[in-house]
């Protein structure tokens, strides 16, 4: 008995210092020798994948890999193996067509894997899968279809605005509420509505669906996951210590929605033109169009949260900089409201930047500063190595840019952590004027901004499909609800930082309370 104990602790003392042995070994080789060790950034994020995955756990990723590139430059190392860029020029040759191949760099494995059912959906698919899904997508995304999808999606922005009139009304005219909570309810809807075939009656109940709670615990869950997947057989013991149950169960429940709601509109013959209709078209055939039944599940599984939770969290940024820098929100409801002197004049086509470029910049300003999708997009430098910014890396080497710390850098644009629509706009605009909360800027002050460094929907092949229906709903609902309301933070509260949520990659966003008015003049 004896005997076996102390053969037990020996056996274990060997284990324990073989282990600290070889991560010794492993630290000193990624400090000294590894090919990117003289890459700038924080030795404890270069030598071991600890740091990286405790901000991604902590949900404090986008501000600490921001924080690394103020202090270390435009190039940064935050992992052993892993990269981050901050400039136009590294976003291109990561992300854009390359001229070996005529395809981006393939999306990091790691953190783009199958959905539960081992079908890939399209922001997840490799090369071949992704060309095919993509087309089979693009249909539904298209100009025509989004004139087609117009009245689905104008039919509950305008029940939101009788649901924020109503609100108001019953107070005088003036109410406090949460409004991102409000922008939710109806993007939801809108998207259950043009991917599911029907609505997620949000509004009307204002209430959140079942499904819309679960959807904080997707990204959550999917990162965490990730972030504990390199640690080997300590891994399961890690999920279960570290990740909180409701959030594992709450990604379960998401997908067993998503493939009830995608079978169900398989179900359904109907004329409606959403995203749906255009590829149940090509179900049946085996064209380069096609899409199977588990794919269109994973596809389904990732639209809703692309979708919907992006969308709404640019809204409600924005609203969030108007109630923070009212000068910037007198310019915008000026520019609306002598514009239309009807709610119904207003469409998708009548609010783009031609009729309304104070809006367009507002929107352009929020982006940058807040963007729905915040984080590092990696991708993996092919076999062979690749070229970034002028520089060569070594194949395998994960890199991606951080697009938060990208469009707050200095190296970027002046005053980055200002709201400045103004820099957006042609400096002849009347409008391009320095209001009382801006720091000193003239006709001169933004010409070196690189503008092409926001690119919040990404950029190449593999860029967001959704762009052009977001920017529309976006518009669309902010152009109603400039023209019906007034905003304000509430009486004796300091108006909300957005910045200091976390982000799981996209924002973890926290109650809104606005204080809105309906506009006298038009009530
Ligand atoms: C303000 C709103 C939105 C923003 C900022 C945004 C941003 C992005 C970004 C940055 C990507 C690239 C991700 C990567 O490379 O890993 C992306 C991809 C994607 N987005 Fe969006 N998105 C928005 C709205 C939408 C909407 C409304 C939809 C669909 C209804 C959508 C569907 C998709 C899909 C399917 C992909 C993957 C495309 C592919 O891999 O080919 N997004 N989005």
């Amino acid at each position: 008995m004896l005997f076996s104990l102390s053969n037990v602790v020996n056996t274990s003392f060997a284990v324990v210092s073989i282990t600290v042995l070889y991560h010794v070994c492993l630290w000193v080789y990624n400090w000294l020798l590894h090919p990117l060790s003289k890459i700038p950034g924080p030795l404890l994020w270069g030598i071991s994948e600890t740091p990286f995955n405790l901000s991604m756990i902590n949900g404090t990723f986008v501000h600490d890999v921001h924080k690394i590139h103020q202090k270390y430059g435009p190039v940064v190392r935050i992992a052993p193996n892993e990269l981050s860029f901050i400039t136009e020029q590294a976003q291109r040759d990561i992300y854009s067509r390359r001229v070996e191949d005529g395809y981006p760099m393939r999306k990091d494995p790691n953190f783009n894997s199958a959905a539960p059912n081992g079908a890939f959906p399209i922001s997840s698919a490799p090369k071949e899968d992704h060309i095919r899904q993509r087309r089979a997508l693009a249909h539904g995304f298209s100009e025509k279809a989004l004139s087609e999808q117009e009245p689905l999606i104008r039919k509950h922005v305008d029940l939101l605005m009788t649901k924020l009139q109503n609100a108001s009304s019953q107070n005088n005219g003036t109410t406090v509420l949460d409004i991102g909570k409000y922008f939710n309810f109806a993007i939801f809807d809108i998207f259950g509505d043009l991917g599911f075939g029907e609505s997620f009656n949000c509004l009307v109940e204002e209430r959140y669906h079942k499904w819309t709670t679960l959807l904080p615990y997707f990204p959550k869950a999917g990162l965490m996951a990730k972030s504990l997947k390199g640690y080997g057989i300590l891994s399961p013991l890690l999920m279960l210590l570290l990740v909180p149950k409701q959030v594992i169960s709450g990604a379960k429940d998401h997908w067993n929605l998503c493939v009830e709601k995608v079978n169900q509109r398989f179900e359904r013959t109907t004329n409606r033109k959403d995203i749906m209709s255009y590829i149940l078209k090509n179900k049946d055939n085996k064209s380069d169009t096609f899409l199977s039944v588990p794919e269109l599940e994973a596809t389904g599984y990732i639209l809703i949260f692309a979708g919907a939770e992006t969308t709404a969290s640019n809204l409600s940024a924005t609203i969030s900089y108007l109630v923070r820098y009212p000068a910037k929100f007198a310019k915008l409801r000026d520019e609306i409201r002598s514009q239309f002197s009807a709610a119904e004049d207003i469409s998708f086509r009548n609010t783009t930047a031609t009729h309304l470029p104070y809006m367009h910049a507002v929107i352009q300003e929020s982006m940058r500063l807040a963007p729905p999708v915040a984080g590092n997009m990696p991708r993996v430098v092919p076999e062979g190595g690749g070229t970034i910014d002028d520089q060569m890396y070594p194949g395998g080497t994960i890199v991606g840019t951080a697009v938060y710390a990208t469009q707050r850098s200095a190296m970027n644009f002046t005053y980055p952590n200002s709201f400045i629509p103004e820099r957006w706009l042609n400096t002849n605009h009347p409008n391009y004027t320095c209001d009382s909360s801006d720091p000193p800027f003239g006709k001169e002050t933004f010409v070196t901004d690189q503008k092409g460094a926001a690119q919040p929907f990404s950029v190449g092949p593999r860029n967001c499909i959704g762009m052009n229906l977001a920017m529309a709903e976006i518009r669309l609902v902010l152009a109603l609800f400039i023209f019906n309301f007034n905003v304000s933070s509430p009486a004796g509260t300091e108006p909300m930082v957005w910045e200091d949520q976390k982000t799981y990659n996209n924002w973890v966003r926290t109650p809104m309370d606005i204080e809105i008015s309906l506009a006298k003049s038009k009530s």
